[in-house]
C-alpha cells in the first residue's frame, strides 16, 4: 500500500490536481463515484435494495453521484440527504441538480435502516473537523445498530481522517473506498475497527511528487 496521508495533505493534493493540473472538481467527483460503484458491484454486496446517505459537503456529492449512477444501471436506490441544502458545497448542489434533472427523488428520513441490503455512507469525508451533532450521531448509531453491510466513501463518517479518533459518533463500515491515498486515520486507533476492508482507488489525484515521477517515466518512454 502506498504511504498514508493526513487529511491536510490530501486537501493539498486535491487542490493541486484541480488548480495546477486542471482537472475540474466535478470530474474528480464522477470518478470517485465510479470507483465506489466498482467495489459495490464486484460481487461481495447485495444490491437488491441500496440506501445512499449523503451529507452536503463534497463527500455527500460523491454519494449523490453514486446514487444517480446506480439508479441509471437499474438498481433500486433510496437517497437520503441529511442537513440544510442551502449549505451544500457548489459541487454537491450541482450533483443534486443533476440527480433531480434525471428525475431522481431524495428523502430526508428513513424509518428502518434494516430494510436495506447495503448502505453507502457519504455523510462526511476528510472535511470533518468537529464532533458530529447529536442528531446526526443518532442516525449513525441507528445505521450501526441495523447491522447491514456499509460501504463508506473515503472515510467512515465521524472518524477523523488523520487521527482515527471518533468525533462524537462514527460509522462502522464493512468496506471503505478511499481515494488516491489511504488516509492515516483508517490505519490507526478506531480506524482499525471502523474502516473494514480498505480499497484505495486512483481517481486522477496526484501529489506534486507523484506527478514529477509520472512525467519522468513518460519522458523516458
Ligand atoms: N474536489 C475535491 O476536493 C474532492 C473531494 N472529494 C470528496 O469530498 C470529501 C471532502 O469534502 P469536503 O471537504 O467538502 O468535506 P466533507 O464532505 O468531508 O464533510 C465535511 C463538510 O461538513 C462541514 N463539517 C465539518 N465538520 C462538521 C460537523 N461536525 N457537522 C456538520 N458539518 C461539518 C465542513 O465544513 C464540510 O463542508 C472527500 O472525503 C471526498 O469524499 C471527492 O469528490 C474527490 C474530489
Ligand atoms: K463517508
Amino acid at each position: 500500500m502506498v504511504e498514508a496521508v493526513t487529511a491536510q495533505e490530501m486537501q493539498r493534493f486535491d487542490r493541486y490536481t484541480m488548480e495546477e493540473i486542471g482537472v475540474p472538481a466535478l470530474v474528480l467527483m464522477e470518478r470517485a463515484a465510479m470507483a465506489t460503484i466498482e467495489v459495490l458491484a464486484a460481487g461481495t454486496f447485495d444490491l437488491a435494495n441500496v440506501l445512499v446517505i449523503a451529507g452536503l459537503g463534497n463527500n455527500g456529492g460523491d454519494g449523490v453521484a453514486i446514487a444517480r449512477m446506480l439508479i441509471q444501471k437499474g438498481v433500486n436506490v433510496d437517497l437520503l440527504i441529511l442537513g440544510d441544502e442551502n449549505r451544500a458545497t457548489a459541487n454537491t448542489a450541482t450533483q443534486l441538480k443533476i440527480a433531480r434533472g434525471y428525475g431522481i427523488h431524495t428523502q430526508n428520513r428513513v424509518r428502518d435502516f434494516r430494510n436495506y441490503t447495503v448502505i453507502v455512507d457519504a455523510l462526511f469525508g476528510i472535511g470533518l473537523s468537529k464532533p458530529v451533532s447529536s442528531k446526526l450521531g443518532d442516525i449513525i448509531k441507528r445505521v450501526n445498530a441495523a447491522n447491514i453491510p456499509v460501504v463508506s466513501v473515503d472515510v467512515p463518517s465521524g472518524l477523523h481522517a488523520t487521527t482515527g479518533e471518533i468525533l462524537g459518533s462514527a460509522i462502522r463500515a464493512t468496506a471503505t473506498v478511499t481515494f488516491a491515498y489511504p488516509k492515516q486515520g483508517l490505519l490507526q486507533n478506531e480506524g482499525l475497527k471502523r474502516a473494514g476492508n480498505i480499497y484505495v482507488k486512483d481517481i486522477g489525484i496526484y501529489s506534486p511528487e507523484e506527478l514529477a515521477e509520472f512525467k519522468q517515466e513518460e519522458s523516458e518512454n
